[in-house]
């Protein structure tokens, strides 16, 4: 299913029409940045230049003086296996900020190499947040973006990045649902051409899944496998609702939890669905609920647009189907999923002169 509509410019914040002059100077410039802040991903739009391909949400810290030593992907790499002295975070958990001198570690470095060595100059910001962010996160992400040196930040809710980055145009639809499953979050929205009108959010997401496979597996092989090697059962083989989901395995290595020894096994679809299903089962509870919840005027264009299912782990096989099957309106995966937010963000700098400065909020 494919709806294409333009620009959300309605739900945006906007200031003074124009903005002022520093605003418009820095237009010119290629310094207006859209960030993606995820749990596991970092995803940055730059204007005039793109998406930039996604890092990793970790840094690695010495322990002895705090300096940061690796971000990013690289910083990824040596999780569960870092040099003495060394040790990794993942600066941002559940969408908030959990140390936002290391978050602004993470973008700054990120940005800089996008750049490709190009003097990096104080670019202003977007920032997808998620909705019912509290005041102290939205002051750690604030706080984190002026440690990077960023001149204005506007921080924007993440279903309203996400309709602007499928290319909706919420002016003139009455109401659309998002579930954007993402690392550490779900978030299920219903946003309308007001903004967003019912939203709830859960825990259970990609992370839980691989916790609930490494735990399943653990039981019924005796095997203790990796987040990695959970990853890859829960990609390669999904949910009970993929229709070649029982007939499929996958080989992942492991310890036997037996002998102590590396082992390889091949773990099925039945066993990776009977993991999966708990966490998905409560994903579609927030579903239901939030469905619950939409006044009713909205339902009819919900029907007809069907249910937009973003974030990286949105593409979990046979996700889209549980959706469809259980709500009886069809859901699919938006093109792009795991980028749709920063793309989006990218969208809104086209406003940016015109949009508020959140970092008001700082002083
Ligand atoms: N093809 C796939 N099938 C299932 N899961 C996937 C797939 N590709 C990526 N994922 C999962 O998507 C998750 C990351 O998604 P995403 O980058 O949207 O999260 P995030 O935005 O960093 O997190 P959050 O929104 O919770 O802060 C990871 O758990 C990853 O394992």
């Amino acid at each position: 299913m494919s709806t294409k509509i333009k620009g959300v410019k309605n739900n945006l914040q906007l200031s003074m029409p124009g903005g002022s002059l520093v605003d418009w100077l820095g237009g010119l410039g290629a310094e207006d940045i859209g960030v993606d802040l995820g749990s596991s991903n970092v995803v940055i739009y730059i204007k005039n230049q793109g998406l930039v391909f996604p890092e990793s949400s970790v840094v690695a810290v010495r322990e002895k003086n705090g300096e940061f030593v690796a971000s990013g992907t690289r910083a990824e790499e040596m999780e569960g296996r870092t040099p003495k002295g060394i040790y990794t975070i993942r600066p941002i958990k559940e969408s908030a900020i959990v140390d936002y001198r290391a978050t602004a570690h993470l973008l700054n470095s990120i940005i800089n190499q996008s750049y490709l060595k190009r003097m990096f100059f104080h670019p202003r910001l977007i920032i997808c947040v998620p909705v019912g962010i509290t005041g102290v996160q939205r002051r750690a992400l604030l706080e984190a973006a002026f440690t990077m040196g960023a001149r204005k930040t506007v921080l924007i809710e993440q279903p309203i990045a996400s309709l602007m980055g499928i290319g909706l145009d919420a002016s003139h639809m009455e109401g659309a649902m998002i579930v954007d499953v993402g690392g550490g979050t779900t978030s299920v929205s219903v946003a309308s051409v007001h903004g967003i009108v019912v939203s709830d959010y859960s825990r259970m997401a990609g992370m839980a899944m691989d916790q609930a496979i490494i735990a399943r597996v653990r039981e019924v092989y005796k095997v203790e496998i990796g987040r990695k090697a959970a990853e890859l059962v829960k990609i390669a083989l999904g949910a009970r609702w993929h229709i070649d989901n029982r007939k499929r395995s996958t080989s992942v290595c492991g310890t036997s939890l037996v002998t102590g020894l590396p082992v390889k096994i091949e773990v099925t679809g039945k066993v990776a669905a009977e993991a999966l299903t708990p966490v998905l089962e409560h994903i579609f509870r927030k579903v239901r609920s939030v469905l619950q919840k939409t006044p009713p005027a909205l339902l009819a264009d919900i029907r007809d647009h069907g249910i937009m299912i973003t974030g990286g782990a949105g593409q979990l096989k046979g996700l889209d189907q549980m959706i469809t099957n259980l709500t009886g309106i069809p859901a699919y995966v938006v093109e792009h999923p795991l980028y749709v937010n920063a793309i989006g963000a990218g969208t809104a700098l086209g406003y940016m002169n015109d949009l508020r400065d959140s970092m008001q909020d700082l002083r």
